[in-house]
């Protein structure tokens, strides 16, 4: 079955149509990235997903189920989003037990403070971090509590917006390896949006290369990793970040 799977997707901010006919299928447990240049619409097709883009046409599915345009809570248990910014993205006043317990309690289940532990446990987080807020966390620390949020609800899912891109590289490999092995542990779908082309290498198995709202070529990592992307476009792309965050690429696993 497909996890996500898009059909001739249309969509708009008002009147601009920024996202055309895109069709798409991602299989359960695969990672699969969108790469392309600002602007070709790459996050609007997540926050679509996610329910954050309502105005749309055409056909998304999730888990082989079509979302509805409005709230879809089936939708929101199985998908969750982590964004690029961790600092924004966690409330200021907030403890991290008060974070990760939030999604149990608008879900009424139990045991939240066994939960929290063992999420904190799986994303690599000591259990002294519990109780603090988010501005005595690292970046790094803090996109842990983001992707533990995310995995609070179990959901089969999770659409990744530049998840690495606002932290230091050296702790970029140490998120890295962590998505690695969430996925590996919980068989997880990743869809990813980046402009490092390393990090598709180093986490995905296939792309879509986007370019002004519209799918150039998908193809898998094999032909990136190779330099054998076929469309001229996406060879481009490739030329103009070759050499960009090379380190990543050899980010042991
Ligand atoms: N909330 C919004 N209201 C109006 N227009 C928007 C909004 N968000 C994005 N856009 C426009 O939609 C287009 C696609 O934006 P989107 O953020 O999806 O691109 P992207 O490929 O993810 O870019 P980047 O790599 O810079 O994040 C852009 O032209 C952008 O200006």
């Amino acid at each position: 079955m497909s996890a996500i799977s898009l059909g001739n997707l249309d969509i708009s901010y008002g009147d601009t149509k920024v996202v055309h006919g895109v069709s798409l299928d991602i299989s359960e447990g695969e990672s699969f990235a969108l790469v392309g240049e600002s602007g070709s619409g790459k996050s609007t097709i997540l926050r679509a997903i996610a329910g954050l883009a309502p105005d749309w046409t055409g056909e998304i599915a999730v888990l082989g189920k079509a979302r509805s345009h409005g709230v879809d809570r089936d939708v929101a248990r199985q998908v969750q989003m982590v964004f690029q910014d961790p600092y924004g993205s966690l409330h200021p006043r907030k403890t991290i037990d008060a974070v990760l317990s939030e999604p149990l309690d608008i879900n009424g289940i139990g045991s939240r403070g066994e939960r929290v532990e063992a999420m904190l446990n799986a994303v690599g987080l000591d259990q002294r971090f519990r109780f603090r807020f988010p501005h005595q966390l690292s970046g790094g620390q803090r996109q842990r509590v983001a992707i533990a949020r995310a995995l609070m609800l179990e959901p089969k899912v999770l659409l990744l917006d530049e998840p690495t891109s606002a932290l230091d590289v050296s702790v970029q490999a140490e998120i890295l390896n962590l998505l690695k092995r969430l996925r590996r542990e919980q068989g997880l779908t990743y869809l990813l949006v980046t402009h490092n082309l390393p990090v598709v290498s180093f986490l995905c198995d296939r792309l879509a290369v986007m370019r002004q709202g519209r799918i150039v070529e998908v193809a898998d990592v094999a032909l990136l990793k190779s330099g054998r992307l076929v469309e001229p476009y996406s060879r481009e792309l490739l030329e103009a970040t070759a050499g960009r965050d090379a380190s990543l690429a050899d980010t042991p696993s």
